[in-house]
């Protein structure tokens, strides 16, 4: 029944033979990478898969791990890499699509090397939205998509997990120059403007 059944060797293996090409959205929970995910979309034809979004699909489903999921993003923790890896490789693969744009992952080290060892996929870039912890909670508390997780407590357990196992993720690109840092406290149209910079061809840039 196409790529849902099919072993995860199978799967790795037909991954890697395809070579998609992956950008890591990252930043805060609130700092609005699904916002700015749904116009790059829009405007550059990339897949949208977020993490957070493939996993609670997954609580939804009724699967094994659901209850184990769940508890983790009420807690504000990250779940095993295998669980999200399995997901994230599942989506690219049914997705027909050869480019992608991966929000909210890789959230700490054991997620960014479980997903190179096992897909082998380098990102192009990191495209990481930087907002100030004010900001981010007073979006959070009025997103009203009915999360479990925006509740001031759950919010505040994201932060430091952001914080103390995030950054470091970021920093590792930033060393390998992948990051393209956007300022994400502006209005969404603004921010989006910075976001068309990165992804438009060099070439394209040039004013005549
Ligand atoms: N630039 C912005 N200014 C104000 N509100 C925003 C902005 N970007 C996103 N939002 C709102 O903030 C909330 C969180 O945005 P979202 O894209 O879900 O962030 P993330 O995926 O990083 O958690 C949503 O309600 C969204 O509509
Ligand atoms: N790579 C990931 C991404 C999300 N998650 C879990 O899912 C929650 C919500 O993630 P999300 O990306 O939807 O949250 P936002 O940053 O969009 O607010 C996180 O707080 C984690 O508990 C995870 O465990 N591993
Ligand atoms: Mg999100």
């Amino acid at each position: 029944m196409g790529a849902v059944n099919v072993a995860n060797k199978d799967i790795n293996v037909s991954l890697a033979e395809k070579k998609p090409r992956v950008v890591f959205v990252l930043g805060g929970p609130g700092s609005g990478k699904g916002t700015q995910c749904a116009n790059i979309v829009e405007h550059f034809h990339y897949t949208h898969l977020s993490a957070g979004d493939l996993l609670r699909a997954e609580i939804k489903s009724g699967s094994e791990n659901g209850t184990m999921i769940q508890n983790m993003i009420k807690e504000g923790k990250i779940v095993p890499s295998e669980v999200t890896i399995k997901l994230l490789e599942k989506a690219m693969l049914e997705s027909g699509n050869d480019k992608f744009l991966i929000d909210g992952f890789p959230r700490n080290e054991e997620n960014r090397a479980a997903f190179e060892a096992v897909t082998k996929i380098e990102p192009e870039f990191v495209l990481f939205f930087n907002c100030p912890e004010e900001e981010m909670e007073k979006r959070l508390l009025s997103r009203n998509q009915g999360r479990e997780d925006d509740n001031i407590e759950t919010i505040r357990k994201r932060f430091k997990v952001f914080l103390d196992s995030s950054l470091p993720v970021i920093e590792y690109y930033k060393v390998k120059g992948k990051v393209r840092e956007i300022e994400a406290a502006k209005p969404i149209g603004e921010v989006f403007e910075a976001v068309k910079v990165v992804f438009t061809p060099k070439a394209e840039k040039v004013v005549a």
